[in-house]
């Protein structure tokens, strides 16, 4: 197995997305978000999440799993805007692992 198929395909896109902030905006989707402006990103991620709603309330999967996607990708976008990546996103999962949400919701209130 090569090293680049080792690596995960969150990894393997953030690694793009990063090499993105120097590239030009004419040859580069998300070159062209970043010349736009924070709030780009943040539009795009409202319009995404949108999106994933109304595939589910189609109760359409193949939608729904497109759109996701599209919405996975644009937070990763957000991520590296803030130098934060998939690996922060996941040892914050990992950390919550096992602890249920109705604990740590009883445990905010005391
Ligand atoms: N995973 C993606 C990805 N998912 C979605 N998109 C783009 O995100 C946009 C989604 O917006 P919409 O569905 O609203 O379509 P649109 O109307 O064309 O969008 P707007 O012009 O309104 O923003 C489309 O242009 C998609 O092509 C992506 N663009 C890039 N990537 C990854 O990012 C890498 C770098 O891309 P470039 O920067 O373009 O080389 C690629 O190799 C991919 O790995």
């Amino acid at each position: 197995m090569t090293a680049l198929n080792n690596q995960d395909i969150l990894s393997r896109v953030a690694e793009t997305i990063e090499s993105r902030k120097e590239a030009s905006p004419d040859s580069s989707y998300v070159a062209k978000l970043f010349s736009k402006g924070p709030d780009a990103v943040l539009k795009k991620i409202g319009e995404e999440a949108t999106e994933v709603v109304l595939a589910a309330k189609d109760q359409d999967k193949a939608h729904i799993v497109y759109e996701v996607a599209d919405l996975w990708f644009h937070t990763m976008v957000l991520l590296a805007q803030h130098n934060l990546s998939p690996e922060d996103i996941t040892k914050e999962l990992a950390r919550r692992e096992g602890l249920s949400g109705l604990v740590e919701k009883a445990a905010r209130k005391e």
